[in-house]
């Protein structure tokens, strides 16, 4: 591509003895949310209070106990919200605000009168550190830039102890830019910031390290943070805390190797909203964690109404791919992957019948489902959609899933083959209702159930595949024999009789036009004559006309093909 001449390489820290690819995620980190300043920062249309209050709120329902609120010296509406904040009482007692302001003292002053009368709090101090912002932005060496950090920390501490007596408060320090600035003069001017706020027990120090805007591989901010990680002074009462950007598409797996090299706190927006191409989003972070059986501490599992409200706060909308959130990240088109999920489903239905299980208590093992889309408040009937990509494995999810029906393998590949036919001429997606149309058109018999059966030049046989119990005459029947002596007056013979599938869980079925109502029995019937094969379906209460209606469409079927029997007629039918 021209140009690429004008960018150089990252040059990353050597950590030649990294010990961070050896370690796991086995518990949480602190979150932080930064969707009110961070990602709020970044609107064109900042949030109103109004939606700034309803992000609030939402952040504390899903559990995040440090909010960073906002930026107070930024507008008058920014100062405002922190004092509704802490004035009409809406922050829970488990729950710390943190509100950021730049190393500068009119702004320090200001933005530590924002917290009067809060019971917890954090101020939260930036400037940046990188070579370039020290020659671009500040005009400073480093010790000009240091010096910046250090007195705002006094400048805060001063104005604090006479205008927060009570609060509970805490300090956080960035060094903007972290990850473009030489590891020896962050740890530099992070110490330099320790010896004035003098960490000890129960006075800890958060120290905030920013992906300001991501430039390397992710292992290289490991290595960066593992680097920090040995070398801080009073690293017990020292939080160490990352603040990925999305900006190479690598936050994720910034904000995770960073956690396995040492890093105890993430700061991050819901579904990755912030500055450029965001921050790191929460909601994937948290999803991991939970998918690798880790407790993540926040809860997604109405992740809908979340990103309902995520999106109406920002005016933004969620990608319908973003993981776990995204409207499609639970939707199979292709017909590969269709067949896999639902054998994974029939699997675990099997599993659960035979330990007697629920479903739900069973490990989640299901091709191409990440996790249980239950487990967000998704439901599985959008995990399979059906197009012209799609296969038999698909087609029978659906039935099963929508209608109520399981379908024997070949009647399966059978209204596949017909369901593929009118995707490629719709050129779209089939809805679940227009495929059920399909089948009820196809399959099922709409006549009077007393017409006889069609005349035709060869015997008719039946292999009868049966959904659920039945009974004839009262009597709870030998399936072969009772499905034979039903039909034999008919001239029909019933080679065999199997039994589908049990269907899956009723509350899985939506009441949106099922053909399949309740608890009747569904007979399939695949009939063949003269070497011609036809399927037909009947459900009814009773087993005698659903066996009866089931071959009597697959007989239609032949005999529009002509191949039933002149021994039908020699039956007298
Ligand atoms: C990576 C991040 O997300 S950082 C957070 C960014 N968020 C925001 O900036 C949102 C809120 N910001 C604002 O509303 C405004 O920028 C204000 C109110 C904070 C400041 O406004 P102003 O003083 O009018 O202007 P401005 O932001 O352009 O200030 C730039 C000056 O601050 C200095 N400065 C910038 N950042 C810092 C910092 N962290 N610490 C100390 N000084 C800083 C600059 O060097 C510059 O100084 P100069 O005027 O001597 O050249
Ligand atoms: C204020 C700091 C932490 C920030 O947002 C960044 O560097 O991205
Ligand atoms: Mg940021």
């Amino acid at each position: 591509m021209k140009g690429v001449e004008r960018y150089s390489e990252f040059t990353p820290l050597v950590l030649t003895d990294r010990t961070w690819p050896g370690n796991r995620i086995d518990t949480a980190p602190r979150w932080l949310s930064t969707d009110l300043r961070d990602g709020n920062q970044s609107l064109a249309d900042p949030m109103t209070p109004e939606r700034k209050l309803q992000m609030f709120e939402l952040l504390v329902g899903i559990g995040y106990k440090e909010i960073e609120v906002g930026f107070p010296v930024a507008s008058r509406s920014d100062y405002d919200f922190v004092r509704m904040l802490i004035e009409r009482d809406r922050i829970p007692d488990d729950v710390s605000i943190t509100v950021l302001t730049q190393a500068r003292d009119d702004q320090i002053r200001r933005t530590v009168e924002s917290l009067k009368g809060a019971r917890r709090a954090v101020v939260h101090i930036y400037n940046a550190t990188s070579p370039l912002f020290r020659r671009t932005v500040f005009n400073l060496d480093r010790a000009g830039v240091r010096d910046l950090a250090v007195r705002g920390t006094r400048t805060m501490m001063r104005h604090a102890e006479r205008t927060l007596p009570g609060c509970d408060l805490a300090y956080q320090y960035s060094p903007e830019l972290f990850n473009e600035t030489e590891a020896d003069f962050a740890l530099e001017v992070c110490e330099a910031v320790m010896r004035v706020w003098q960490p000890e027990r129960g006075r800890g120090i958060i120290l905030n390290f920013p992906t300001t805007v991501e430039r390397s591989l992710p292992n290289v901010f490991a290595d960066q943070i593992e680097w920090l990680h040995r070398n801080l002074s009073h690293r017990e009462h020292v939080c160490l805390s990352v603040h990925p950007h999305n900006d190479r598409g690598t936050a994720v797996a910034s904000a995770e190797l960073a956690l396995l090299a040492g890093a105890e706190r993430v700061e991050g927006c819901l579904f990755g909203n912030g500055e450029r191409a965001g921050n790191v989003c929460l909601v994937t972070l948290a999803m991991n964690m939970y998918s690798h059986g880790v407790d993540p501490g926040v809860d997604f599992s109405e992740i809908n109404a979340v990103r309902r409200t995520v999106e109406r706060c920002t005016g933004l909308p969620v990608h319908p791919r973003h993981p776990y959130g995204g409207d499609l990240v639970y939707t199979a088109f292709s017909g590969s992957h269709q067949d896999a999920i639902k054998k994974g489903f029939d699997a675990r239905a099997r599993q659960a019948a035979e330990t007697g299980t629920p479903p739900d208590a069973l490990p989640w093992q299901v091709p191409y489902l990440p996790v249980d889309p239950k487990d967000v408040g998704r439901t599985y009937e959008a995990v399979v959609r059906v197009n012209g990509q799609s296969g038999k494995g698909g087609v029978a999810y659906v039935m099963s899933a929508w209608h109520g029906l399981n379908l024997p393998r070949g009647l399966q590949a059978d209204l596949s083959a017909r369901v593929q036919w009118h995707a490629d001429a719709a050129g779209g997606e089939l809805s679940p209702n227009r495929i059920g149309a399909l089948f009820s058109e196809e399959y099922l018999y709409h006549g009077e159930p007393t017409d006889p059966l069609p005349v035709g030049r060869e015997p008719l046989a039946a292999t009868l595949h049966v959904d659920g119990g039945f009974e004839v005459g009262g009597v709870r029947a030998d399936a072969f024999g009772a499905l034979g002596s039903v039909l034999s007056p008919w001239g029909i013979r019933v080679d065999v009789v199997h039994r589908t599938g049990r269907p899956l869980d009723n509350d899985e079925l939506t009441p949106d036009q099922p053909v399949r109502s309740g608890d009747e029995t569904v007979i399939y019937a695949e009939c063949r004559s003269g070497g011609a094969v036809a399927w037909g379906a009947g459900i009814d209460r009773d087993v005698a006309a659903a066996a009866f209606s089931a071959v009597r469409a697959a007989a239609d079927r032949l005999a529009r093909d002509g191949h039933l029997t002149a021994h039908l007629a020699a039956a007298g039918h």
